[in-house]
């Protein structure tokens, strides 16, 4: 049993396809087998359109697992899989390699070149090398039919809340923390500075409340319990208080006193407070840093 996409995000949409695989694996008494595609289909086929990514590899193989997937298959995307006609692929990828009994995907996936094949192509050529095929009507809430394209959307906007909907959870921005200008601490708020991968969806400019945790370390960090989240005030934007000039993602993590440098770590966007503001004085970014400090503290407490 196969379920194939991207599953950026692996979002409420993604979630449900993955139930129905996990069913059809189940009741055949087979694997649940989820393929995905990396590099990203599009960056392949018109190189530099690469979309905000809202999740790692790694992060969706993980999320994959947990909805109850057996085996995260990853296809090195490129051209010459990207010239594959839809017969040649279904034949070389899903038969000869996987032998699949079934295959689940949504109502509006499209594969083979110029992404000419669709679920009625995908049918008649299960129809041809045996197997089925189950179709899954898209899922959404409020009107709004839940994608990867439309969360990458709410999240540029800084709506991280409504991504959170669609979502099923915050949306993640992970990284490893590096030296930012040294100011933080003599503000009174030392910020660990997280430097995403390339293509990470950033949430827009902005000042968030937010969990923070350390993933993984060869040492962790003082008093700093390992994927243990800890609420934090973080901030988007080229701090224009100082005419920075360089984009940063900043968390000030609340009751802390520990060295964050080269940890890899992450951040989930709960709630947008404000836009990020160019102040007049240092003192009066200082004041707005406390209320941003208090704020985050109230909407953190209320979410468990
Ligand atoms: C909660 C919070 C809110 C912030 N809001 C603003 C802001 O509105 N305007 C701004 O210029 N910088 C803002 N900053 C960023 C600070 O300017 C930045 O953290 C400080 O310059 C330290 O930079 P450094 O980490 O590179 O040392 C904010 C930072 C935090 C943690
Ligand atoms: N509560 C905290 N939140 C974030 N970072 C902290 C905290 N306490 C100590 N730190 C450490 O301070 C560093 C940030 O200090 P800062 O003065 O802002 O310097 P820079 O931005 O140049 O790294 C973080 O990377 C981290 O190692």
């Amino acid at each position: 049993m196969v379920t194939i996409g991207v599953f950026d995000g692996v979002h409420r949409g993604h979630a449900q396809l993955i139930a129905a695989a996990t069913k059809a694996a189940a009741e055949r008494g087979v694997p649940a087998v989820l393929m995905t595609f990396d590099p990203h289909p599009s960056e392949v086929v018109r190189p530099g359109t690469h979309p905000p990514q809202l999740s790692s590899l790694r992060r969706r193989a993980e999320l994959a697992e947990e909805l109850g997937i057996d085996v995260f298959c990853v296809i090195p995307f490129n051209l010459t899989l990207s010239a594959q006609s839809p017969e040649d692929f279904v034949h070389s990828v899903l038969v000869e390699e996987l032998h699949t009994a079934e295959v689940v995907v949504g109502d509006n996936f499209t594969f083979g070149h110029k992404a000419a094949g669709d679920v009625p192509k995908l049918r008649e050529l299960g129809e041809r090398f045996g197997f089925e095929v189950t179709g899954i009507s898209l899922f959404g809430e409020h009107a709004v039919t839940y994608s990867s394209t439309y969360i990458r959307s709410c999240i540029a906007a800084g709506d991280v809340e409504l991504a959170a909907e669609a979502l099923g959870r915050p949306h993640r921005v992970e990284g490893v923390v590096v030296h930012g200008e040294r100011r933080g601490r003599d503000l009174g708020y030392p910020t660990a500075n997280v430097a995403p991968p390339p293509h990470a969806a950033i949430p827009g400019d902005g000042v968030y409340a937010a969990w923070f945790s350390v993933l993984d370390s060869a040492t962790e960090p003082d008093g700093i319990v390992l994927g243990q989240r800890y609420p934090a005030a973080v901030s988007v934007g080229t701090n224009p208080t100082f005419s920075g000039r360089n984009r940063t993602v900043e968390a000030y993590v609340i009751d802390v006193n520990a060295d964050f440098y080269g940890q890899h770590v992450a951040v989930d966007f709960v709630a947008r407070l404000r836009g990020m503001e160019p102040f007049d004085s240092v003192d009066a970014l200082i004041a707005e840093m406390g209320n941003d400090v208090e704020r985050t503290r109230t909407i953190l407490d209320s979410d468990g």
